[in-house]
Order: C-alpha cells, then structure tokens, then sequence
C-alpha cells in the first residue's frame, strides 16, 4: 500500500468513524482505469458491435466503460486517433455527466485542461449552442487544442484566460458552468501517489483561496436559471462543502439541487463537517473510492435562481468574402449556408465561429471555434479538426479502412499509403479530380486527410498528432 500522510489519515479517520477501516482497505486495491464513449461518433451499442476490447459500464455513466489497461493499450488503438472515446478514471466522469447540457446551450468550462470534462460536455452539445473551454494556463490549455480537435467538435471556443477577465465580456451569459476547481488532489493519491508530495507543499488552504477566488467569477458569467456544477477530486471538506458554503452565503440567488440519490454508491454532502447549518449542502455527492469503484470526487449542482442580467447578446462574425471555388469546395464538405456565414478570417486561416458567441475581442484566444482550414495563394488546404469534425456521409471522398488493416498504422504515422484500383471503384474515388483531397476513415470514422494522385494517397495527417 501506499505510505499515507499521517495528518490526512487522522483527517479522514475523523470524517468516516466506523467506515475508515474500509476506505483504508480500498487503498490496497489497484486503480480503476475507465474511457468514455464520444457520444456524437458512437452509442454504447455500437461500440458493443465493434468489440474492440473487453469492457464493462460504469454503473451510474451510460457511456463510461472500466477496462484493464494491462491487455489493452487504450491510447495506441485507432479508434482512440479516431476519436471514438477518451481515457478518463470512473469518479472523473461524473461531473458531466450529472450537469445536463443539452443542444443549444451555452455552457462554460472554466477550468478545462487537458479536456476531459470539455470532450463530454461539447459531445452533449452535438455541434448546436457554444462551448467556452478555457484553462488559465497556456501550456495545459494546448491540451484543449488536442483533445477538442481530435473528438470532432465544431463549436469550442478554446481560451486562456483568468476568470476575471471571462467574466468581463460573459456577465450573465451562459446557462451552464462547470468549474471543475483545481484541488488538493486528495482522490487522486492512489492513482497518482506523486500527488501526495504537492499535498504536503502546498495543503488544502491554498487550494481554497483559489477555489473562493474563482468562483464567484463563475456565478457572474451564469445567466437567469442557469446551472452551475462545483467538482473537485479531493476528499477536504473546507474545498468542497466549505467552498459551497462560502458560495451560497455569499449569493443567496443561489439554491444547491439535490443530485445525491443519483446512485446508491453515492455518498451525500456533510455540512456539519465544517460547522455550517446549511442543510441544503447534502444535496452535494461524495465519491469514496470504498462505496464505488473509483477514486474519489465531490460534487455540487448550484441553480441560479432571477437576476437581472442582459438577455441577449449580439452575435459579431466578421464574415470573409468566400471565393466561388472556396464555397464550392466547402459545400462539397458538408458546410451549411448558415455556417458559411459564421466563418471568420484570421490571417490565412478560416474558422467556423460557434452561433451567437458575443465579442470576444481582447481576450487570449487559442481557437476561436472549429478550425476549418488555411487560405493559400490559389488554394484552400483543410485542417485536421476539420477532417476530424466530417461524417462520412458529408464528405466528398471517403477511403474507408479496416480498423486492422495496416495501412491505418502507416497513414497515422503521417506515411504514403497506396490504394489498389478496386479500392478506388468501391470507395467512388475513380472519378476524383487529380490531386483531391480525400478523407481516410476506418469503418466510417474519419481520420484525416490525404491527397489522391493515381493510386498513391499522400499524407496530410497533422504531423503534431502523429503516431509514435
Ligand atoms: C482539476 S484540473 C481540471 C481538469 C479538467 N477539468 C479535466 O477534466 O480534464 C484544474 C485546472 O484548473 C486550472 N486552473 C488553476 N487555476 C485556475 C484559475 N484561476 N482559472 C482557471 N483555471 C485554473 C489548472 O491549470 C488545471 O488545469
């Protein structure tokens, strides 16, 4: 087992009585791996169809699966290039999946790196309303850029920013906020025991002060009945009941909605342990890695009851003058007339703006919405998040693989990959002018581009996301 902080055992020995022994005898168990099913490329029946690898449902998460890492290599198989699901520990599927989000919404997630919570919420969203992912540091923001793009999604605005500075250009703008705060980490200890050595640094104040600091940035930006979800994968309960303590004192528009009868592993939120009278906090969940198998978080489902804040807000796309060749070549890929008229020019490089996005000017923006592709001299090149955003059925040309057939691992590598002439007949790419770009699927899941010449695709696989 893994050697425990004395003063975080006494801590928990505290909190649990008679259940500690249980949640000690978790800790001699192995983590729990799980992923999460892109829900906009695959439902968990047809994942079952495909029978990649062994997996089982996550009770309380329709399309969470656990998996044993130790015969399957989850990040090297190309349906994880294809974007059919993302690696994420069970307890860390929870927040998105209990924060409803529906198409049309416009929803925050503020503290987003590297994207796990985003992938599902923006999935929820299906291409309709706005996603905002931002993560106030640059470097793991770049994460964003990775997992966003490679699950296809079209209406992400990626931004690295500080709550405050949000807040300025959102005040009352989304209707669902997920601020999945940084944290002293404590579920995290049996999956990642170098956690424990931070926890000793740093303690479970500093996280509170930066947990107390962000928040109510988030309540501003929440519109009139919007919802707001507060997780963390620690165990503290100043971080968690006591952060939701704060909040509610501090905005009595705010009611916490009871989301701890969800699932009967689930435990509820303990406000006596902080002190507060405030009942309502035991509508909060806690997840003990001894009453489910997980490692461990905290929710909390916050409503905003009226305010007063503006309702509408003026969508402000500096439409670009689209040559006939770029529609033609766009249409031919499945672009809309109203998405046409959401693309934006930034330098050489065009973007599909999510619908009713308010002036963003000013802000530190990593991708303003999906990026479509680059203008050069002449030509248009598409992008890889483009490739990765098409169905099959909207693409022009589709070289459709076996997932097992080897060519896939050569194209991921960014090789050449050659194609016989039948293949050519059966995919409709016989007629397809010299030079076309055509996408490369794997059973109708798109991978990226190449570029036909006779038999001979050439690779146009973003090199950044390449296969090692
Ligand atoms: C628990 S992690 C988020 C994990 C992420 N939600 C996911 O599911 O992949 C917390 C994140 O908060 C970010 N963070 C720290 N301080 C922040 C702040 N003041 N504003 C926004 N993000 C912040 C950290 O960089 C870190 O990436």
């Amino acid at each position: 087992m893994i050697n425990l902080p004395e003063s975080f055992l006494i801590k928990i020995k505290n909190m649990l009585g008679e259940e500690y022994d249980k949640f000690l005898e978790s800790y001699n168990k192995s983590p729990l791996q799980g992923l999460r099913l892109n829900r906009t490329k695959v439902s968990p029946k047809e994942w079952e169809r495909l029978s990649v690898v062994k997996t089982e449902n996550i009770p309380w998460i329709d399309n969470g699966y656990y998996f044993d890492g130790s015969v399957f290599a989850a990040t090297r198989h190309p349906y994880y290039y294809a974007g059919l699901y993302y690696i994420q520990e069970p307890s860390a599927q929870t927040p998105a999946n209990i924060l409803r989000v529906d198409p049309g919404d416009r929803v925050l997630d503020l503290c987003a790196a590297p994207g796990g919570k985003s992938t599902e919420l923006a999935a929820k969203l299906n291409g309709k309303g706005v996603l905002v992912s931002n993560d106030i540091s640059a470097t793991r923001a770049k994460a964003l850029l990775k997992n966003l793009g490679v699950f296809g999604i079209k209406n992400a605005l990626i931004t690295s920013e500080t709550p405050k500075n949000l807040s300025d250009v959102f005040k009352g703008y989304f209707n669902k906020i997920l601020v999945d705060a940084p944290c002293s980490g404590e579920g995290m200890f049996r999956k990642e025991p170098a956690i424990i050595k931070n926890w000793e640094q740093y303690g479970t104040g500093y996280y509170n002060d930066l947990q107390k600091d962000i928040l109510p940035n988030a309540v501003n930006m929440l519109s009139d009945d919007g919802y707001l979800l507060y997780s963390t994968c620690t165990f503290s309960p100043d971080e968690n009941e006591g952060t939701i303590n704060y909040i509610l004192t501090m905005f009595p528009e705010l009611e916490v909605i009871p989301v701890n009868d969800s699932y009967e592993g689930f435990d509820s939120g303990h406000p006596e342990w902080i002190g507060s009278d405030k009942e309502e906090i035991r509508g909060a969940v806690r997840l003990w890695p001894h009453k489910m198998e997980g490692e461990g978080h905290f929710l909390c489902l916050l409503h905003k009851k009226k305010t007063d804040y503006p309702k509408y807000f003026e969508t402000n796309v500096k439409r670009v003058k689209l040559s006939n060749e770029e529609e033609a070549f766009l249409k031919s890929w499945g672009l809309t007339n109203e998405e046409l008229a959401r693309l934006e020019l930034h330098g050489e490089k065009l973007y599909l703006i999510p619908e009713g996005l308010p002036d963003v000017t000013g802000l530190r923006i990593l991708r303003n919405g999906l990026y479509v592709g680059d203008r050069k001299k002449g030509r248009f090149e598409p992008s890889e998040p483009f490739a990765m955003s098409r169905t099959k059925d909207e693409s022009k040309y589709f070289l459709d693989l076996d997932a097992d057939d080897e060519r896939v691992v050569k194209y991921l590598k960014c090789e050449t990959i050659e194609v016989t002439k039948d293949e050519l007949v059966k995919n409709k790419l016989d007629k397809a002018e010299k030079g076309a770009f055509i996408l490369i699927g794997i059973n109708g899941f798109p991978l990226g581009f190449g570029k036909l010449s006779g038999t001979t695709v050439k690779n146009k696989y973003f090199a950044g996301w390449r296969m090692m």
